[in-house]
């Protein structure tokens, strides 16, 4: 029997312009696991704030990251779906030798390509059994629990389901942890070392973990495991969490907040690496790398270093193999 495997994440809107942008949030932020607050009420600020305004803000921070990449290289379109892409050819690539029965795609949960239709594609080529890996090292129910969903839903009307199975998370998998370990040490060769490391996760409302989301817990758990593997003190890191949304309380502390805390107290350099991110996007390159670059530098610091996402690297491909492996139905195992 043939497997696929589809690599998901989040999706991007299908150009940086506001009208692309609108219909990418419209899709995003109208799933219920995404945004928790009473529908009625939230639906009445989405329709009549959020949609009318935030395209229009936001649609040039995506024309800004289009087709760049951290390190200067040209990415194709937007960065997270040109990595998500490549991701799957180089994994496909890796897997050819040893396992010329899985086939590799990808698909987003919100925006091109659906989940759904590549699905249909793939059972009309003859798939039967599927693996989808959502490229969130952290399980939280607003990003993973929902292509939870759209997998249930997909099959909500099929008398004959094949064989699916999701990868739930990965952030202790000892792959990706050294893959992390792995660009800090890259990165340190080259640059060396910051007065602080700075792991800053995608944060999610408060409320969403007092109500028993384990996203908080898996993110300090990543970074517990980072922090040991490069044989770093107390003193030398902190995690922190950003791109809050909207007027809750979110997890803390919070990014912005702590670096413009360390530009004054005179921490002279600082990284940041993005754990929670298996692909740079908006929110690290744009949101990390140029506007806390700004309100680091401005508050008093000196020195200051984006280290990019895992995205191509051959450790990540690897770390994403042995991901993709464990969850292979047994009779498929190499
Ligand atoms: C509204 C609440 C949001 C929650 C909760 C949230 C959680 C969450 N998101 C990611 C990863 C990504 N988010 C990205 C963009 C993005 N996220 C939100 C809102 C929430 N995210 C918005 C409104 C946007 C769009 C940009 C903006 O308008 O500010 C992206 C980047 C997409 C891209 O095209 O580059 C990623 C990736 C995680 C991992 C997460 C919870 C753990
Ligand atoms: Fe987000
Ligand atoms: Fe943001």
């Amino acid at each position: 029997m043939s497997t696929a495997v589809i690599l998901m994440n989040l999706g991007t809107p299908s150009e940086p312009t506001a009208p692309a942008v609108r219909s990418f949030l419209r899709d995003f932020l109208s799933d219920p696991r995404v945004v928790e607050i009473p529908r009625p009420l939230w639906l009445a600020i989405l329709h009549g704030l959020v949609l009318p305004l935030r395209p229009r803000r936001i649609a040039p921070a995506y024309a800004e990251i289009w087709g760049r990449s951290a390190d200067g290289e040209p990415v194709e379109g937007s960065p997270l779906l040109y990595y998500t892409r490549r991701q799957a050819e180089l994994l496909q690539e890796y897997l050819r030798e040893q396992r010329p029965d899985i086939t590799v795609t990808h698909a987003v949960t919100y925006g091109e390509p659906q989940l759904e239709s590549v699905i249909a594609r793939l059972r009309r080529e003859g798939f039967e059994s599927f693996t989808v890996l959502p490229l969130y090292p952290q399980y939280s129910a607003t990003t993973t629990a929902a292509i939870y969903d759209q997998v249930a839903q997909i099959f909500r009307n099929s008398r004959d389901i094949p064989d699916i199975n999701v990868v739930r998370d990965y952030y202790q998998n000892p792959f990706y942890i050294r893959a992390l370990a792995n660009s800090v040490r890259d990165y340190w060769e080259k640059r060396g070392p910051a007065d602080k490391l700075l792991l800053s996760f995608h944060g999610i409302p408060k409320a969403n973990i007092k109500k028993g989301d384990p996203y908080y817990r898996q993110c300090c758990e990543t970074a517990e495991h980072l922090a040991a593997e490069l044989g770093l003190n107390a003193d030398q890191w902190q995690v922190s969490f950003q791109s809050r949304f909207g007027k809750a309380e979110w997890l803390q502390p919070y990014t912005d907040k702590t670096l413009i805390e360390w530009g004054k107290k005179g921490i002279a350099r600082v990284d940041v690496i993005c754990p929670a991110f298996a692909a740079d996007c908006l929110e690290t390159l744009e949101e990390i790398s140029v506007e806390n670059r700004a309100n680091f530098l401005k508050a008093g610091g000196k020195d200051y270093h984006y280290i990019p996402a895992l995205n191509l690297r051959r450790d990540h491909i690897e770390a994403l193999a042995a991901i993709v492996e464990e969850k292979l139905p047994l009779r498929l195992r190499g």
